[in-house]
């Protein structure tokens, strides 16, 4: 069943995932929608610092709104947020330094932010591959310290913050990877099964779906959405997956074109005209399961999910 999710899956993204599979579906963009200016709105974009992140925040910052880098390095961090500003002319850029993969830091953090700030889109956007079983320094598994449950804390304690702000949303960058996944709580840390650090990885971006859809179901106060920004030339790619990126080329999107549908569903007012808790390809909602491919989950591997989560939330709070 893998071999066919994979192969169906890798298929599907020579033809959409890819430069040309964007450049097809962007002649359906309508133009205006990001001809939008946010003075007044404030946007936290994780791993702001590289990639598909640092481009959001760029976007953002030229259309006049706040923004809140939440990076794990301080120096490479410190270089994004001067880039920023200078690129951008907006001085209202702040940075904090948290590492995602450790839920009490994030706990923290969210206290401390929550005392001077406000904000009215959470962007979860970092995220690792990390290929060989890792663990932080909690002893948890790094992959699903920064990809699953660094996402549930920092999203869980800001939702109370978002809920008091005008049109707030939360857009989880996922990924396209986790179609050749199913939900499976049984070993979320990878402790009794072989590690595939490609398979870990993309059974994080399928709890982060599984999240989104149960987040939007609880907390109908904000919009919130996952996306997959496509086959993205970036340093995380480069670092993780060396063989695929030099396969793949100069066919891999830019960062820009990785960022677009993260500014739509920030930023356009178009975006919050969908249903909360869809996921995105392309400024389109997606099915989240590929034909034939048995990855659909039940409402109660869904909660053992949520159980996992909210106990080690706990735990570590
Ligand atoms: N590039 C692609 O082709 C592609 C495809 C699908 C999904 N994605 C997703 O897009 C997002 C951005 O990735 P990218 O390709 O721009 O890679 P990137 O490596 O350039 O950016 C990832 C960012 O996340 C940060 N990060 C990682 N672990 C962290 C931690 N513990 N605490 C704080 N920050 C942390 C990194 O420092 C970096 O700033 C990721 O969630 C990735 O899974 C990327």
């Amino acid at each position: 069943m893998l071999l066919y999710r994979s192969a169906a899956w890798f298929a599907k993204g020579l033809r959409e995932y890819t430069k040309s599979g964007y450049e097809s579906a962007s002649k359906d963009f309508v133009p205006d929608d990001l001809e939008v200016q946010v003075p007044g709105r404030a946007f936290m974009v994780t791993g702001g610092n590289s990639g598909i992140g640092k481009a959001t925040a760029m976007e953002i910052a030229k259309r006049g709104g706040t923004v809140h880098l939440v990076c794990r390095d301080h120096s490479r961090a410190e270089g994004a947020k001067a880039e920023i500003i200078r690129e951008s002319g907006n001085q209202n850029i702040f940075l904090h330094i948290v590492d995602l993969s450790l839920p009490k830091s994030v706990w923290k953090f969210v206290e401390n932010f929550k005392q001077e700030h406000t904000l009215n889109v959470l962007i979860n956007n970092a995220g690792c591959m990390v290929n060989k079983r890792e663990l932080t320094e909690d002893g948890l598994e790094k992959n699903f310290a920064t990809n699953t449950l660094g996402v549930y804390v920092l999203t869980t304690a800001l939702i109370p913050v978002l809920e008091k702000e005008h049109d707030p949303r939360v857009i989880t960058v996922s990924s396209g990877g986790m179609l050749v996944q199913k939900l499976n709580t049984d070993d979320p840390q990878s402790e009794r099964t072989a590690f595939d650090g490609t398979m870990v990885y993309a059974q994080n971006k399928r709890q982060q779906v599984v999240l989104t859809e149960r987040w939007a179901r609880a907390h109908p106060a904000v919009h919130f959405s996952c996306m997959h920004p496509g086959w993205v030339d970036t340093p995380g790619v480069r670092l993780s997956m060396p063989g695929f990126h030099a396969r793949l080329g100069a066919r891999l999107r830019s960062e820009a074109q990785g960022a677009d549908t993260v500014l739509w569903l920030a930023l356009a007012p178009a975006a919050t005209a969908q249903p909360s808790g869809c996921f995105f390809q392309d400024r389109k909602p997606v099915p989240t399961h590929l034909p034939l491919a048995r990855t659909s989950s039940s409402p109660a591997e869904e909660e053992k999910l949520i159980e996992i989560l909210e106990e080690l939330a706990r735990r570590f709070k």
